[in-house]
């Protein structure tokens, strides 16, 4: 049997569905063995591959969160491109199966798809119903705009309770979301995917007052602040928050954890801001073939992608973690087995996300460096949380500090 090395980033519910997957593909053929290992969150997979292409002892597959997507896209020699490697497999593997705010996320201006997408999220905001109850209010409650989550935070702070909103991924949620949300833009150059030459833009008039919000709700003790990537789901989880922005994958571990009534609704907007609510952008993660594997490890790899994207498969990804149905014929067969009917708010994901046909705002992003220019966000979001900077300088300082990395991206790639 040929070994296929899957280097991935899931722990707990999510790591416990991979390897189902996993062993659900060896066991249907003994051709190859695909090996799947956790190396870390997603910022460390990515640098442990990185790491491994430099000492020669990269695996055939590689998990990259949406965010290294550029970097990647970048590393010519390092990746072998998905439409590639299916036609030299001789694979039959149709890139317009995917739905179209997915396969645009990881596919050139030139049409060709470089990974192949496999968990694909975007934003949604979880609600702890008991909590809302338990505080004296309706959990009906419409809570479609940040206007009305302000007064629930009102109302929740009033009856004492500890964490009325917490969220997960910060910079991806209240910053990049956000942007594309309310139709402006997160950077210059459609967000980057016009041209290398972008420059940040999410200091603009809509995120600074949506960030001064979040700091206001810090310092009354309405936002509780949990740190930069899920941190928060085992608060949220343990029923200690009445309200968590989060991934719609999120779903994995509350679904098999959460012992209180919980519910997912749409992410909030901003009442008043012209072309909200457009659509939110996609998180989550794709796969990327390495360059410098055997032609045998190359036939096991396309196998076992397309097994992945085969429509039973992914349809139960979907069911099982709250992704995205990423093919039409996964959502379709969801639909059909009547899991939506069953389990309410769980296509209200994929709803925001195609609702509108994607502006240059709303399409995604392709930023180089972007882990680092994250981490730079992160940096300057948590000064504004600690109430140490309002929300205009702290975005100003990220967005110069951003764009510098950026053209030392332009200039390596040029
Ligand atoms: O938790 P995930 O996998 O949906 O990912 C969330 C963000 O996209 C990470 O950048």
């Amino acid at each position: 049997q040929t070994e296929i090395e899957f280097w991935h980033a899931f722990t707990g519910r999510l790591g416990e569905l991979v390897a189902e997957q996993v062993e659900t593909f060896n066991a249907t053929q003994t051709d190859y063995v695909v090996t799947a290992t956790h190396k870390g969150n997603y910022s460390e997979t990515l640098n442990a591959g990185i790491a491994a292409f430099r000492a020669g002892e990269q695996p055939d597959i590689l998990m990259v969160f949406e965010v290294g997507t550029a970097t990647m896209m970048a590393a010519e020699g390092a990746i072998k491109p998905v439409y590639q490697l299916m036609e030299e497999a001789g694979a039959d593997f149709d890139p317009d199966a995917f739905i179209g705010s997915v396969k645009g996320y990881y596919t050139t201006t030139d049409g060709e798809m470089l990974s192949m997408p496999f968990n694909s999220s975007t934003p949604v905001l979880w609600v702890n119903r008991d909590a809302l109850e338990g505080a004296g209010i309706d959990p009906d409650t419409d809570l479609s705009t940040w206007q009305q989550v302000g007064t629930v935070l009102d109302e929740l702070k009033a009856a004492g309770h500890s964490c009325p909103l917490t969220t997960a991924w910060q910079s991806w949620i209240h910053l990049e979301n956000l942007s594309a949300y309310h139709d402006v833009p997160f950077a210059t150059q459609d967000n980057g995917f016009a041209g290398l030459d972008t420059e940040l833009a999410f200091n603009g008039p809509v995120q600074v007052k949506h960030i001064q919000t979040m700091g206001d709700w810090a310092r009354d003790g309405k936002f509780i602040y949990a740190g930069r990537r899920n941190e928060g789901g085992a608060n949220f989880r343990a029923g200690e928050c009445a309200l968590f922005t989060e991934s719609s994958a999120g779903y994995a571990g509350i679904s098999s954890e959460a012992e209180f009534d919980f519910e997912v609704r749409p992410l909030p907007y901003w009442d008043g801001v012209e072309g909200a609510p457009q659509n939110t952008i996609i998180g989550g993660a794709s796969l990327w073939v390495m360059a410098g594997q055997s032609d045998e490890e190359y036939q096991g790899v396309a196998a076992f992608l397309n097994f992945l994207s085969s429509p039973e498969i992914q349809a139960k990804w979907h069911q099982d973690t709250g992704y995205l149905p990423i093919t039409s014929a996964a959502g379709e067969l969801t639909r059909a087995q009547g899991f939506y009917e069953e389990n309410p708010g769980t296509d209200i994901a994929v709803q925001q996300m195609t609702a509108n046909e994607p502006t240059a705002n709303s399409k995604g992003l392709r930023l180089g460096s972007f882990d680092q220019i994250r981490g730079i966000i992160d940096e300057e979001l948590e000064a504004v949380w600690a109430g140490d900077k309002d929300a205009q300088a702290a975005l100003d300082n990220a967005v110069e500090r951003g764009n510098q990395l950026l053209r030392r991206f332009e200039q390596a790639n040029r």
